[in-house]
């Protein structure tokens, strides 16, 4: 019960406080991670341009980065932010999408990972073939069950002394030495794209919100995506109507709801 009351008292916070957080995201996810972080209670920015990208970073409350449509000019702007972010303290999201897939992913984020990811956050596939596994990834997809990428994810975690995080059906967290699993969600979840880079984006929230707990502050994340999904899930017909229905559920919870609702499992 311990993990689910931090929970929520960590939601709470991030309401009562709505941290700036600066997203930068991919094309694909933009809007949608935008009004996932409103309906959450966040206050995102989408600012990725190399001219300004680690000015916006020293007053942001967390960065978040992914790589999910790179440009050889976005990445200047990613590197400079996560430099920048560092550099002022605050804590940032690494979300390596299909990083896999070509060799100037696989540059970029061997180069963003040095600037020291205070948590990574991924699918599957995406933390089995980071930590140096064979995945079977389709571009951004993860044909990875969890349970598979879970030694990789605690392998990662102590190599970069950071927490990583693994969703699909049920989630898992870890940062190399505590673990914990959090069900719920749903199945239509793969299905709307975009769904997990904007829960990247909210677990810049929470860091943001509790910087010296990335832990907690990450499996509160993943529980509030995993509450609000499930519910949505219940009601849905499909996955047009589990979007709209998915930010709503996420805009009409609270911290008690949370605390009450949220699976939270040691492992
Ligand atoms: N089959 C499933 N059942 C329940 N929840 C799921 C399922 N698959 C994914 N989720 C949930 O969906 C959310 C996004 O996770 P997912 O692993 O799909 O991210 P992703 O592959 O990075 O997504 P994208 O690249 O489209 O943004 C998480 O909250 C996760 O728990
Ligand atoms: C579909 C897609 N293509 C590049 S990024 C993205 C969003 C899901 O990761
Ligand atoms: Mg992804």
């Amino acid at each position: 019960m311990q993990d689910q009351t931090t929970a929520g008292t960590l939601f709470g916070a991030m309401r009562a406080n709505p941290p700036l957080v600066q997203c930068i995201t991919n094309f694909v996810a933009m809007n949608i991670a935008a009004n996932v972080m409103l309906a959450a209670g966040a206050s995102p920015a989408m600012v990725h341009a190399e001219e300004e990208a680690a000015e916006f970073a020293a007053i942001s409350a967390a960065l978040t980065i992914n790589i999910g449509t790179l440009s050889a000019e976005w990445l200047v702007g990613m590197l400079s932010a996560a430099q920048s972010a560092r550099q002022a303290g605050r804590p940032w999201v690494l979300d390596p999408v299909a990083h896999y897939a070509t060799a100037f992913r696989r540059r970029a984020v061997a180069q963003l990972l040095d600037l020291q990811p205070t948590v990574i956050r991924g699918n599957a596939s995406e933390i089995i073939a980071l930590a140096g596994g064979i995945s079977h990834g389709q571009g951004v997809d993860s044909r990875d069950p969890v349970e598979l990428a879970e030694q990789s994810a605690r392998q990662l975690a102590e190599r970069h002394g950071c927490v990583v995080a693994v969703t699909g059906v049920t989630d898992f967290v870890t940062d190399g030495h505590k673990a914990r699993r959090i069900e719920g969600g749903s199945p239509l979840m793969p299905q709307v794209t975009a769904l997990g880079c904007s829960l990247t984006c909210l677990v810049g929230a929470f860091v943001a919100t509790a910087p010296d707990n990335p832990f907690d502050a990450t499996a509160a994340a993943l529980a509030v995506f995993a509450v609000a999904g499930e519910q949505a899930g219940t009601v849905a017909d499909g996955p047009g109507s589990f979007s709209w229905r998915f930010l709503d559920a996420l805009a009409a919870l609270d911290a008690e709801a949370l605390t009450a609702k949220a699976r939270i499992m040691l492992a």
